[in-house]
């Protein structure tokens, strides 16, 4: 189970006690998640989430609250840190930076259908729409050059099949930097997979864990979606699932050609930065069995895919 830092009751009725929200009923580990520790926490005012931040910059994350805070207001279903009654949203708990979140209803999907795709479609133009005015700037830890940096290392250990197909990655990332970095900004998610977004039905119902989030390219957050949304097994994307999520993104924005022409890239781009992460995340806990580590192989198929194109942008809808 990824909680990576166990809590004792007591120390937790202590930090709830500021936020006025009633007697702690219970609380419980959460398995899902790989990279903080996070619990659900029901307490007699309700249902809701904390989270110990394990990993990333401290200084990022008065970022984080402020991008919730403003989504929330957008009305988008994300969850945003609850004060005390001090006022603090960004508290400490077992020396960690933590965080009180209400608990949104839903649940994940794993083979998602086409209406759901849509909405995750609509929402990420609704992220962009609520903040590319008034950008919130900060640069992804993983981004370009975090790529650049990391990936000839990492593709030392990879199996000799697979080292063309990374460094063709990478060298295609130095080649197209300046274009991608041209297109248009806004606020990113810059994670949203199958396990950040909760659904009841065909509704959807949140989007969580923004803590890869940051200021890039728009085009870069559809990229990830698709891949993770609308590909089959074998790597290939699913017409029947990106063509819906494309086309109600871009019926509350329309894409430039300047994206069309780089939405191929893009999701070998998109491809590159989750294989790297996770070949990391596969070092970093190996052999650990209470650590969920997602695999890097899959990445490795998205992006052999991705050297053929299969999606077009609707940019001239
Ligand atoms: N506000 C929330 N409302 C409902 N469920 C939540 C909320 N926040 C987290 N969860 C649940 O906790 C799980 C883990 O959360 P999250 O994805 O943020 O963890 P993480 O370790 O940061 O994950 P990741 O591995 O995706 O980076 C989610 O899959 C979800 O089931
Ligand atoms: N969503 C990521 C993990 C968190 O960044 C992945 O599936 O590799």
């Amino acid at each position: 189970m990824s909680v990576f830092t166990p809590l004792q009751r007591d120390e937790l009725e202590a930090f709830l006690a500021p936020y006025r929200l009633g007697r702690l009923r219970d609380f419980q580990g959460i398995v899902a998640g790989s990279e903080n520790s996070n619990f659900f926490v029901s307490l007699e005012q309700g249902e809701y989430v904390l989270t110990l931040i394990e990993r990333g910059p401290r200084q990022d994350l008065p970022f984080f609250i402020e991008l919730l805070d403003v989504l929330h207001r957008a009305g988008l279903p994300v969850p945003y840190a609850l004060r005390s009654e001090d006022g603090d949203a960004l508290r400490e708990l077992a020396e960690k930076p933590a965080l009180l979140q209400p608990r949104l209803p839903g649940k994940h999907v794993v083979e998602p259908n086409p209406h759901q795709c849509a909405e995750v479609g609509r929402l990420l133009a609704r992220l962009h729409l609520a903040t590319r005015e008034h950008i919130l700037e900060r640069a992804s830890d993983r981004g370009l050059d975090w790529m650049q940096e990391q990936g000839p290392s990492l593709a030392l250990s990879l199996p000799e099949d697979q080292l063309p197909l990374l460094r063709d990655g990478l060298a295609e990332i130095a080649e197209l930097r300046p274009k991608l970095l041209a297109l248009p900004r806004a606020n990113l998610h810059a994670d949203l997979f199958r396990d950040n977004v909760l659904f009841e039905g065909s509704h959807l119902t949140g989007v969580i864990d923004f803590y890869n989030a940051c200021s890039g390219p728009m085009l870069y957050d559809l990229a990830i979606a698709v891949n993770d949304w609308c590909s089959h097994p074998n790597g290939e994307i699913d017409g029947e699932r990106s063509e819906p999520l494309l086309a109600a993104y871009s019926a509350l924005r329309r894409f430039t050609p300047a994206e069309a022409e780089l939405w191929q890239p893009m999701l070998r781009v998109a491809c590159v930065r989750f294989w790297l992460s996770r070949l990391i995340a596969a070092q970093r806990h190996e052999g650990k069995t209470d650590v969920q580590v997602k695999d890097p192989g899959e990445f490795h198929r998205l992006l052999s895919a991705r050297q053929h194109p299969q999606s077009v942008l609707p940019f001239a809808f």
